[in-house]
């Protein structure tokens, strides 16, 4: 979550000429409703499902950088998809940073289901402390507590052998 993957995702996809696909965006076009919704109105294991076949059929494409939900990756069978479709970045945040720019972006809006409780940086902090494992299989880690997103864009793409445009951090 906010670990920076739309932003950093459309800046390597500016460089390359590459799609820059968000699975969140997938899966609310074929719900036909914002996240929120198939939370509160479906539940989360109907969401994980979408979001598995969502992952499934975007994998299935080439020339593209996609950008998935903090827990698709968590998933087995979602991990040996993306894993052998492309290279997996896991862009790693502190939990106060993520807060910080949740609260920044969501300002005004609904807030990340899985962030609607009492103390939300104690659930990031739980939450990245469960999915720990998943996140470390992926190709690579990234840090980006202190980097722009254009830092982390370089970053990312200095390890793919891309130079990314615009950069300014
Ligand atoms: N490295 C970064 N440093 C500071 N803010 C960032 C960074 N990466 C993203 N952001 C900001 O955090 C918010 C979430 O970024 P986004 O790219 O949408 O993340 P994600 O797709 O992982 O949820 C946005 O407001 C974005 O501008
Ligand atoms: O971490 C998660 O389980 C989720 C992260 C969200 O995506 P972002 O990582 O883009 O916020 C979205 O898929 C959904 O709210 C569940």
């Amino acid at each position: 979550m906010a670990s920076g993957k739309t932003s950093v995702g459309r800046a390597l996809a500016d460089s390359t000429g590459w799609a820059f696909v968000d699975a969140d965006d997938v899966i609310v076009e074929r719900a036909g409703k914002p996240i929120h919704r198939i939370f509160s109105e479906d539940g989360e294991p109907a969401f994980r499902e979408l979001e598995s076949r969502v992952i499934a059929d975007l994998c299935a494409g080439e020339r593209q950088v996609i950008a998935s939900g903090g827990g698709s990756f968590v998933s087995p069978q979602n991990r040996d998809v993306m894993l052998s479709g492309g290279r997996v970045f896991f862009l790693s945040a502190s939990p106060t940073e993520i807060l910080r720019r949740v609260r920044e972006e969501d300002a005004g809006g609904p807030i990340r289901p899985l962030l609607a409780v009492d103390d939300p940086e104690a659930r990031i902090a739980e939450l990245l402390a469960q999915r720990a494992p998943a996140y470390a299989q992926a190709h690579h880690t990234v840090e980006t507590d202190g980097v722009t997103a254009d830092g982390v864009a370089e970053r990312v793409g200095g390890m793919c052998g891309i130079s990314v445009k615009g950069s300014g951090g």
